[in-house]
């Protein structure tokens, strides 16, 4: 490594990375396009599938044009996600998710962030974020005899929504948006499926609660004259997979495998897509989820919404069979609970006052997902 780059100390490990992002170097970040993802012809969606196999193996992070998500309700999301920052602290703090037993709510500006770098300093991360979780009003597809089990893990449950008369029409538009971009991600675990040359429905039975986080995300712009300070510190996410909208305003920055950060810059009406943790763990492995951050730098305002599509909370997953080989000997023991998983996870994470992800980085390119010191003694074992 050249002195243009520095070392990332993690709680985990080091990784070299270079100064700079490199600026017009999307190569790295393909794009897929998913016209064919629901065609009636099989190799149509094969090919697709294939392009997304490619890109969850190599890279862990693409972009998708022609998701079937209209315009309209991707700008709706962004203007309740302005609406909502813009509110005064005081009434963002009626929703504080302190007070949630199950992750939801906002997580002020710098407050209970902290970099997952091991920092002289700590300093929070340089963001506002709101959360909601799974609710049956905010799937499509839930019947109305439907009940919501108590997963073990008490990861259901319900979420803390500003009052109403600060922000009319906040719920449902929010509730919208979670539907339609849940269901978008039913409709990729079964493309996901197919490109592990697996039963397009093979997933299909634990997808039908998905318990799924959405965020909406305020990075406000910095200060002139001030030390660059990251958004959201270098992590990876540890849900199956995040299908993140962006407004117009670059900061994501995605590490690749010499070290370098790529801006992962916005496309218009594109989500960026990326595997998270338990989707490389369910892979054994195949499925890369990389290491990322942001950092606004543009003395503009950034809003993004991410949303991390998790399976059902009480469903338990064992690495996939055809996953293992001899040459790619199983990693993880299993099974797992999805749900005391993703507690354990979040749990850790809120401890070490982080912004609710976990991040094994020793090596992007080897990495094991998740994990942090404090899960179960089954799953702690992952972590090497
Ligand atoms: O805002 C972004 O661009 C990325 C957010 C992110 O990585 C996350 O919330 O996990
Ligand atoms: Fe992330």
């Amino acid at each position: 490594m050249s002195k243009d780059t520095y070392t990332l100390k993690t709680r985990f490990g080091e990784v070299e990375v270079s100064k700079n992002a490199i600026e017009g170097d999307f190569t790295t970040i393909p794009v897929i396009d998913l016209t064919d993802m629901k065609s009636p012809d099989l190799e149509k969606r094969k090919r697709v599938a294939s392009q997304i196999y490619d890109a969850s193996s190599k890279v862990g992070f693409f972009y998708i044009k022609n998701h079937g998500i209209a315009e309209e309700t991707i700008e709706k999301i962004h203007i309740a996600a302005h609406k909502y920052f813009a509110l005064p602290l005081e009434a963002k703090m009626e929703t504080y998710m302190g007070t949630s037993k199950n992750f939801r709510g906002y997580t002020p500006l710098l407050g209970g962030h902290q970099s997952t770098q091991v920092e002289e300093k700590p300093s929070g991360n340089l963001s506002e974020a709101f959360d909601i979780g799974y609710e049956l009003a905010g799937d499509r597809q839930a019947k109305p005899t439907d009940v919501l089990s108590t997963d073990d893990a008490g990861m259901y449950g319900s979420n803390i929504w500003p009052r109403e008369e600060l922000l009319p029409g906040f719920r449902d538009t929010f509730l919208d948006y979670y539907s339609q971009i849940l269901d978008l991600g039913r409709d990729m675990l079964r493309i996901f499926a197919l490109a592990l040359d697996l039963p397009e429905d093979h997933f299909d039975s634990v997808v039908k609660h998905p318990g799924s986080l959405s965020r909406l995300m305020f990075y406000p712009p910095q200060a002139v004259g001030m030390d660059e300070h990251e958004g959201i510190a270098p992590h990876t996410d540890y849900e199956c997979f995040t299908i993140l909208s962006q407004d117009t305003v670059p900061a994501l920055q995605v590490l690749n495998k010499s070290g370098q950060w790529i801006v992962a810059k916005p496309m218009k009406n594109h989500f960026v897509v990326n595997i998270g943790d338990f989707f490389s763990f369910w892979t054994n492995g195949i499925f890369k989820s990389t290491i990322h951050r942001a950092t606004n730098l543009t003395g503009e305002q950034r809003y993004s919404v991410p949303f991390f599509f998790g399976v059902d909370y009480d469903a338990t997953v064992s690495v996939i069979e055809s996953c293992v080989s001899e040459g790619n000997p199983l990693k993880y023991p299993g099974p797992v609970k999805a749900g005391e998983v993703r507690r354990s996870v979040l749990n850790h994470a809120r401890k070490q006052t982080t912004n609710s992800r976990v991040f094994s980085m020793s090596a992007n390119s080897s990495r094991q997902p998740m994990l942090p010191q404090g899960t179960k003694s089954r799953t702690r074992n992952w972590q090497k």
